[in-house]
């Protein structure tokens, strides 16, 4: 991934044994290195509600992915595409990859083509974000990030963690303190991983230990991916965002989202419109499959919380930085984002 891919996250594959969605199973990192083949859509479905592909415009480019497959494999492509964009809720990439892979579909074009142009521009947008956040990390900088928003997430070097890279590769990197994310660690098995990989100076943390940081004055900025972005500036993002964005504001520390604009949602009015994902309870009460809790405990899981636009000091996509965050500057991003069904195109 990034200078050190040497496994594709997701990949189209035309063998003899058929077409197929070759996959980085994410669930098995950082101990190994699993390509799990999809040859059905079923199986893509497994994959994305397992989060063995995950991560908001990841999950655009494997639903659009999904779709092709489906229209490879000569199959009800509506209802596959309606059965992909229904694995997960939250992240609008998912259902937009998804639909815009059918509509090439139903128009008579190509429906891989379709899924390799979302892929692309997505890798596209990854360098323009770094391009655009570096300048917002300051000298010696120490950021703090949560969940994963790396090549594991997104196309290139990902979303946030495209920033981190870029203000390492540029000599500003201090550190990275990564959040470990519970319940499903996908900041120290996935953003460790990819740290790791390029070299990055890295420390993981407890997720508790965040507020401590902040206190001894260790934190310069926090930055973060999204999963939906609605019209008034609010980020839905890995839950335990939120609270990395009160103490952000509580300490004086820009708090900074990166994400494509395929990540932003229009008719989201608010964060309230946001539908967010609830998870098994399982994820909380078991770690590694042994008992973490009592068994039958009562269990809260959402997948995400969402993040006001006032605690939101920039949101940086790949067309430029949005510095100040509210109704009126996401909405003037609208004549450039993808228009909505009813908008015609
Ligand atoms: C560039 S990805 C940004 C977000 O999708 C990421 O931060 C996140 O919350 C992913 O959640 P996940 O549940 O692992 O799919």
């Amino acid at each position: 991934m990034g200078q050190t891919e040497a496994v594709d996250v997701v990949r189209w594959s035309d063998s003899p044994e058929g077409p197929a969605l070759a996959l980085l199973d994410q669930t098995r990192l950082p101990r190994e290195e699993i390509i799990l083949v999809c040859r059905d859509v079923p199986s893509v479905i497994a994959a994305i509600k397992t989060l063995a592909v995950r991560g908001a415009p990841l999950l655009g480019i494997a639903g659009g992915y999904g779709v092709a497959l489906a229209a490879a494999l000569g199959q009800d492509v509506p209802a596959a595409a309606r059965a992909l964009a229904g694995a997960r809720p939250t992240a609008v990439n998912l259902a937009r990859g998804a639909e815009r892979v059918l509509q090439a579909y139903e128009e008579g074009r190509s429906a891989l083509a379709e899924a390799h142009a979302i892929a692309a521009e997505e890798a596209a947008a990854s360098v323009r974000m770094a391009e655009y956040g570096l300048p917002l990390v300051p000298e010696g900088g120490r950021i703090l990030t949560h969940c994963n928003a790396g090549a594991l997430a997104a196309g290139g070097d990902g979303t946030a963690l495209a920033v981190v890279v870029a203000a390492h590769r540029a000599g500003r990197l201090t550190m990275l303190w990564v959040d470990e994310t519970r319940p499903l660690l996908q900041g120290a098995r996935l953003t460790a991983y990819e740290a790791a990989r390029h070299g990055l100076p890295y420390t993981v943390l407890p997720d508790g230990a965040a507020a401590s940081l902040f206190a001894a004055g260790e934190v310069d900025l926090v930055v973060v991916g999204a999963d939906r972005i609605a019209r008034d500036g609010s980020v839905a993002n890995k839950v335990g965002t939120y609270s990395l964005a009160v103490l952000a504001h509580h300490h004086g520390v820009p708090f900074v989202v990166v994400a494509p604009t395929s990540t932003v949602d229009l008719d989201a009015r608010s964060g309230n419109d946001i539908p967010i994902e609830q998870r098994d309870p399982a994820e909380v009460t078991t770690i590694a499959g042994q008992p973490a809790a009592p068994l039958g405990s009562p269990v809260y899981n959402p997948a995400f919380d969402v993040t006001p636009g006032e605690l939101v000091t920039a949101i940086v996509t790949e067309r430029g930085v949005i510095a100040q965050v509210n109704e009126g500057s996401l909405a003037a991003l609208g004549d450039r984002l993808p228009k909505r069904d009813d908008e015609g195109s």
